[in-house]
């Protein structure tokens, strides 16, 4: 193997993001607990478990929406190698949060500002990452939206005349548009109908296939992470209880509770 073949092959190991020893309590209740795993640049990484698992804990400590009682999380930040998010200043955070890192909530009006166009929605972000060309930024959002399927002529709509699944698909767009190197994602097709889902997963997939983006998918859907996980957590009162493949830890659970999981879905 030649040098650069080697010196190339170990970066793409490098991790994106590497997780140790999380954990959060609140008062007495126990968020999540000692949660370590690495994550790869491109890789799709599903959080399941039912409600109260702590998934969304979890998922606001790796975005630095919460503070952890204990643990670090190191995210390999552009030209500087992996840092400690948690040490970051404010300021850094923020940058962060806005160009280099997606966050798509359940609730498209958590993520999106209505008081704002679609164009103007997808256009923000450019301008955040430095873009000041209107022309420029105008066609690159108008891209965007036939990216997610919404029509060129709903540009300049504001996004309350949109349905749930036309929000959604913008939200997504928001957060693309940057191409992002990190994507977070809480139920991202929760509260919508199941037509409506299956369209915007598969519009998911391919969007982060094809950018090569690495996302962590928050979800109680096993349908969603079977179509876009490679790896898959499962959480049980704060702890990872499994983690492996997707397919392994679905075809062949060895906890007690993914084995419920998995079994109540095949009984619908
Ligand atoms: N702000 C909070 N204050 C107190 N307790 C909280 C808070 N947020 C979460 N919890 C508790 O932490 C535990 C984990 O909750 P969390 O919301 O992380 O679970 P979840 O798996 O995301 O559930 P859901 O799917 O219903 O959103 C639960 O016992 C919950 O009651």
């Amino acid at each position: 193997m030649s040098a650069a073949m080697s010196l190339s092959s170990f970066n793409e190991r490098r991790p994106l993001l590497r997780v140790e020893n999380v954990g959060k309590s609140y008062g007495k209740t126990i968020g999540c607990r000692d949660v370590s795993f690495t994550l790869y640049p491109g890789e799709v990484i599903g959080i399941v478990g039912e409600s109260g698992s702590g998934k969304s804990t979890l998922l606001n400590l790796l975005s630095a929406q919460l503070t952890p009682d204990s643990g670090r999380v190191d995210y390999d930040m552009e030209g500087q190698g992996l840092r400690n998010i948690y040490d970051l200043s404010e300021p850094e955070r923020r940058r962060l949060v806005r160009t280099d890192w997606g966050i798509v909530h359940q609730n498209p009006r958590d993520g999106l500002r209505m008081d704002v166009s679609a164009g103007g929605n997808v256009g923000e972000r450019l301008m955040a990452v430095g873009q000041r060309h209107y022309g420029n930024i105008r066609a690159e959002g108008l891209d965007w939206l036939s990216k997610v399927e919404l029509d060129a002529s709903r540009v300049d709509h504001l996004p309350k005349t949109f349905s749930g699944g036309m929000q959604q698909r913008l939200q997504i767009a928001r957060n693309l548009v940057t191409r992002p190197r990190l994507v977070f994602m809480d139920e991202p097709t929760g509260g919508l109908d199941v037509s409506v889902q299956a369209r915007l997963l598969d519009l998911l997939r391919g969007l982060v296939r094809e950018l090569g983006i690495a996302a962590i998918v928050v979800t109680h859907d096993l349908a969603v992470v079977r179509l876009l996980a490679d790896r898959l957590m499962v959480m049980w009162k704060g702890n990872v209880v499994e983690e492996g493949l997707t397919d392994q830890v679905l075809d062949d659970p060895h906890h007690p509770y993914t084995q419920l999981l998995v079994s109540s879905v095949l009984q619908v």
